[in-house]
């Protein structure tokens, strides 16, 4: 299924170097920031909101989706598009990026993960097999990470099904112990650098050696 998406090449040019992608990318950004405080998408590192970094890590993707209220944040380059269902969460934010991508992979992000760069998304992409329908990274303390991954449009009917019984959690779309989840083991610690509360802004790119910013 997968083997024919998985289109891969370099635009280089005197004044840029551009990674061109094979899969769509959505950022999830519809969230309310309870931990943080405040809009933790327009939060500042290193002179750019986690919004814009977390942009830069999927410049080379395919459509670009930003699934939030229109309206609400201005990210050249990408579309703005509402949750299909506002306010129900980011198993909710996937399923409107599912629903407006072309059928394929998406690589889908939250706001908050501003360490994802292209490589990050590269060692997903690399990491695909026929008849999955998921890849996800595991963390250095084992977690399975459901933001920051790679799903693929067919997943849409099992995500609307779950939505519809009134799950919520994210984790539930493409559970690790499936046999169509693809886990990506050994990645830096620093790739998932993750902002929830102010504390987490100002430990960003404190991991010395471990990360992609260190
Ligand atoms: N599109 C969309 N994105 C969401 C929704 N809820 C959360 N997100 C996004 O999912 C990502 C991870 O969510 P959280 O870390 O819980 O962010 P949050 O909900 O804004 O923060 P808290 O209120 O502190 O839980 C962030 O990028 C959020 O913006 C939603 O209902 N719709
Ligand atoms: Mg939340």
């Amino acid at each position: 299924m997968s083997g024919d998406l998985m289109v891969w090449g370099a635009i280089s040019g005197p004044c840029h170097t551009a990674e061109v992608f094979g899969f769509a990318a959505a950022i999830i950004a519809g969230g309310q920031s309870r931990r943080f405080g405040q809009d933790k998408a327009l939060a500042l590192w290193r002179g750019q909101t986690l919004l814009a970094h977390v942009a830069a890590g999927l410049a080379g993707a395919h459509p670009r989706l930003l699934i939030a209220p229109p309206g609400k944040y201005a990210l050249p380059g990408w579309e703005t598009l509402g949750d299909l269902r506002p306010g129900e969460g980011p198993l909710a934010g996937l399923e409107t990026a599912l629903t407006h991508a072309p059928a394929g992979w998406v690589a889908l992000a939250g706001v908050d993960h501003p360490a994802l760069t292209p490589a990050y998304w590269h060692a997903l992409a690399q990491a695909l097999t026929p008849g999955a329908l998921s890849v996800q990274a595991v963390a250095p303390d084992g977690s399975a990470q459901p933001l920051g991954a790679l799903y693929h449009t067919a997943l849409l009917p099992r995500v609307t099904a779950l939505l519809d019984t009134g799950e919520r959690r994210l984790r539930l779309a493409a559970p690790p112990g499936m046999p169509d989840t693809v886990l990506v083991r050994g990645l830096s610690a620093g790739y998932f650098q993750n902002v929830n509360r102010p504390a987490d802004l100002a430990a960003l790119g404190r991991q010395e050696g471990e990360g992609p910013y260190s």
